[in-house]
């Protein structure tokens, strides 16, 4: 059997009461898309560090605190590498969000959510995000815009 190729990379999104922050990808992988902020897991750091890492590289927020909510794996059609996405939110946090070469961020009201600006699996696994229940999921694309398979599961806590 294939070696299963996985790329750890990790998804921060900062709540307020009623509404969350998005923010618009200027370059790269998901770039003109809404999304959390993340990205890769440096060598030496955990994946706790390193989504704490990209939110303040993304957007100068500072989270203290970060709450596990999800895992989700992305696998596209006809290419080896396994996306595994580690899901959080920041709850408590200190600074301004700014924008940056990477991202523009923006608050969004959790009822205005740009969903036909975004990867079209986050409308299916948002209300576990929103509605603070862990889960895991899996998508299959076809591409960067069609979800052929997936599933999400609802994770007790351990
Ligand atoms: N919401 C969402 N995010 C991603 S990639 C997130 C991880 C990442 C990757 C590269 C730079 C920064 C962050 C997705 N891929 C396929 N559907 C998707 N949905």
């Amino acid at each position: 059997m294939s070696l299963s190729l996985k790329k750890i990379l990790t998804l921060v999104f900062v709540r307020e009461p009623g509404k969350i922050l998005l923010g618009m990808k200027k370059r790269g992988f998901g770039c003109g898309r809404w999304n959390g902020f993340g990205g890769k897991v440096e060598k030496g750091e955990t994946i706790l560090q390193g989504a704490k890492r990209e939110l303040l590289e993304e957007c100068g927020v500072s989270a203290k605190h970060l709450e596990s909510v999800g895992l989700i794996n992305f696998e596209f059609e006809n290419e080896p590498e396994i996306l595994e996405v580690h899901v959080f939110q920041a709850s408590k946090y200190t600074g301004e969000p700014i924008e940056t070469e990477e991202m523009r961020p923006q608050w969004y009201k959790e009822s205005e959510i740009p969903f036909h600006l975004m990867w079209p699996d986050d409308e299916l696994w948002f209300p576990y995000l929103l509605s603070g229940k862990q889960f895991e999921a899996f998508f299959l694309f076809r591409g960067m815009d069609v979800v052929l398979e997936y599933w999400i599961k609802e994770k007790g806590l351990n």
